[in-house]
């Protein structure tokens, strides 16, 4: 499994390369652009992505800015695989945070405007995207953790369960869970496994069949997340648990994961 995840990870993506610097259709969203430190540098080539690395502590933060809801179009997925491969690729990088820029939310999902009246070739690369996002965080070698400062349902929520930890902030208002079913559509096998990993099977069949959205605190009932905070905490609490798993002697964080290791 480990060798598959990997090998898939790695496929080329030189030929998408030309999509970065396509502009957001929405645009005009004003993002923080935090002053950095001289042992912090920006990595982000892309518009829909804000990449920094620290190369102090070998921690990157990979931000989500793709207005209005952080959906998960093809140019943002193609955009995130890149970030994420160029940080694999970079020795210095130890861990991800994942987390956006947006008020409120984390990702709204999959782009449903991608799967509405688009060609099969359309359909097929922008599927190919979906799975390599998965690949990439799922199967990554750094330790990976979701700062969910928002609501997450559908594919955003895929997204912070491809990754190690999940802290999310403690506001009622914000859900998150695999809602496909009441969108009329069946979570894909590899949504469902992934789940199932995070929650078991029991959990993870309710969850399914009913398409459930989880409030923060019911999120964290469920296993769905590790760890509410309050909001302006997400971050910071993110850094700390990092430093803490980054402490674990040599490989043995990545090593003892189930999902590389399996192989
Ligand atoms: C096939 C495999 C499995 C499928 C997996 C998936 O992920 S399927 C996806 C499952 N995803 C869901 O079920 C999530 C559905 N979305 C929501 O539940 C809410 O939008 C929210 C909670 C994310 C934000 O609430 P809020 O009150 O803060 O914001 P708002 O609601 O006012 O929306 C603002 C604008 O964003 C637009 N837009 C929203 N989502 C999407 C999207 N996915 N894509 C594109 N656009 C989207 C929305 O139309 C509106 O556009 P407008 O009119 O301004 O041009």
């Amino acid at each position: 499994m480990a060798t598959l995840l990997k090998h898939s990870a790695k496929y080329a993506l030189s030929g998408r390369l030309a999509r970065l610097g396509v502009h957001s259709r929405h645009g005009g969203l004003q993002c923080l652009q935090p002053r950095l430190l001289p042992h912090q540098r920006s990595a982000s080539t892309s518009s829909k992505i804000l990449v920094e690395m620290d190369d102090s502590t070998g921690i990157a933060v990979l931000t989500m800015k793709n207005p209005p809801v952080n959906s998960l179009s093809l140019d943002f997925l193609t955009e995130f695989s890149i970030s994420l491969e160029k940080l694999e690729l970079d020795r210095g990088c130890r861990g991800v945070i994942l987390t956006s820029a947006l008020p409120k939310i984390f990702s709204a999902g999959l782009d449903i405007m991608e799967m509405y009246g688009k060609s099969p070739e359309h359909c097929g690369e922008f599927w190919k995207a979906v799975q390599e996002m998965w690949l990439r965080l799922y199967g990554s070698s750094m330790i990976t953790i979701a700062a969910i400062n928002g609501s997450s349902p559908a594919g955003g929520c895929l997204m912070a369960l491809a990754c190690d930890y999940r802290i999310m902030a403690e506001n009622p208002k914000y859900s998150i869970g695999l809602n496909e079913t009441q969108l009329g559509i069946v979570a894909p096998f590899w949504f469902k496994d992934t789940l199932v990993n995070t929650v078991g099977n029991r959990a993870a069949e309710l969850s399914l069949q009913l398409g459930l959205l989880y409030s923060a605190p019911d999120a964290l009932r469920t296993g769905l997340v590790d760890l509410l905070v309050p909001e302006d905490k997400v971050l910071s609490t993110a850094s700390q648990t990092m430093t803490q798993w980054l402490a674990i002697p040599g490989e043995n964080a990545i090593g003892s994961n189930p999902r590389v290791s399996s192989s």
